[in-house]
């Protein structure tokens, strides 16, 4: 079993707050997506976890609203919807929570982007620096094509690291990475995020 490693710990280089796109409450001027107070509110924000100081935004409570997480799956689905996207591309663990659905929706295959040791054959690595730790994501060589075009998807940006990683891995391989797609976004990185000029595209801001 083959293991190409590259690490992005120095960040991916070139990006900013130009990557971002304004999520669906702010586009165009336009009156804010009656869906998104529900989604927002459903969002828990649990104070000092899994480390002090954290504010970590927890889904699960979203998870118990069916009508709810369906909007939230309904919006990226109305987003990506005909754009010729060949593959989402989700995140472990919680981008596995979205993006296997915003796949089916869209007619697009399911690329789980995994921790280490998780894929049983040959992988690509690469390692990236966490708001809480460092960490690796890991993708199955031949799970996509050059050219393909995909969407990011995952629960939450903070640092962008996370994002930044993935990026790594499917740009390796070839594929065309059209955008990155979270539930939230932590302001506080905002300006700060390094995606190599891909957009990150989020539904609302972190409230706290
Ligand atoms: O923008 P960043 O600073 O990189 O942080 C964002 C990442 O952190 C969280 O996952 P975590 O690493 O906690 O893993 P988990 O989903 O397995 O708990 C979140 O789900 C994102 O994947
Ligand atoms: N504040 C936060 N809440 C939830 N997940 C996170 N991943 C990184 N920072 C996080």
């Amino acid at each position: 079993m083959g293991e190409q490693e590259s690490n992005n710990s120095e960040s991916g280089g070139g990006g900013g707050v130009e990557d971002m796109v304004e999520g669906p409450a702010k586009e165009n001027g336009r009156a804010a997506d009656p869906r998104l107070q529900a989604i927002s509110d459903a969002i828990r924000v649990v104070p000092h976890f899994p480390k002090p100081g954290i504010m970590f935004n927890d889904i699960t409570p979203l998870l118990l609203r069916p009508s709810v997480f369906k909007d939230a799956v309904d919006m990226f689905v109305e987003r990506y919807r005909g754009m010729g996207i060949a593959a989402v591309a989700g995140i472990e663990a919680r981008g596995f929570i979205f993006g296997p659905a915003i796949a089916l929706a869209i007619g697009a295959k399911f690329i789980p982007l995994r921790k280490p040791k998780k894929l049983p054959g040959e992988v690509i690595s690469e390692t990236y620096i966490l708001e809480y730790g460092t960490d690796c994501l890991e993708m199955h060589v031949g799970a996509t094509e050059p050219g393909e075009r995909v969407v990011v998807v995952d629960d939450l940006v903070a640092t962008g690291g996370t994002l930044s990683a993935a990026i790594k891995l499917l740009e390796r391989a070839g594929a065309d990475v059209v955008e990155c797609a979270c539930l939230i976004g932590l302001p506080k990185y905002k300006n700060f995020y390094k995606l190599n000029g891909i957009p990150v595209y989020i539904l609302m801001e972190s409230r706290k």
